[in-house]
């Protein structure tokens, strides 16, 4: 199986367990790679035969901006949910970043895989 796959994915929104998360917003990175054959469109050099990531991107970007999750965890399950449920891929890998949220750590976050290969 192939890999089509989203680096960096910045988004602004309210996230985390303390009083003074729930008044602004933080920025979580996402990467994402999702599982999908990609000969179809690679042979018709048609996107109807593929996984489109313009899609992909938006359909994040929007759920993740309007939630206000507490937790990491339950944030990155949901977008698991809506990759799988969504779009044509059965397996995905997502890492999320939150950027800021250790002040002595660069780094971070959560990284899950869901579904099969
Ligand atoms: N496993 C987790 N640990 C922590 C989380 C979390 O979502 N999952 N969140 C926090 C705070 O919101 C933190 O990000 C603020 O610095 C602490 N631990």
């Amino acid at each position: 199986m192939d890999i089509i796959f989203l680096g960096g994915l910045e988004i602004e929104t309210v996230i985390g367990i303390y009083d003074w998360e729930r008044t602004i917003k933080q920025k979580i990175v996402l990467d994402i790679e999702m599982a999908f054959d990609i000969k179809k469109a690679a042979i018709t050099d048609d996107i109807s035969y593929t996984l489109d990531y313009k899609a992909v991107s938006d359909r994040v970007v929007d759920f993740v901006e309007a939630s206000k999750y507490l937790l990491v965890e339950t944030l990155i399950e949901e977008i698991s949910k809506i990759l799988l449920n969504e779009f044509p891929t059965p397996w995905v890998k997502i890492t999320l970043n939150k950027k800021g949220a250790i002040s002595r750590a660069r780094d971070v976050g959560i990284i899950i895989e869901r579904g099969q290969k």
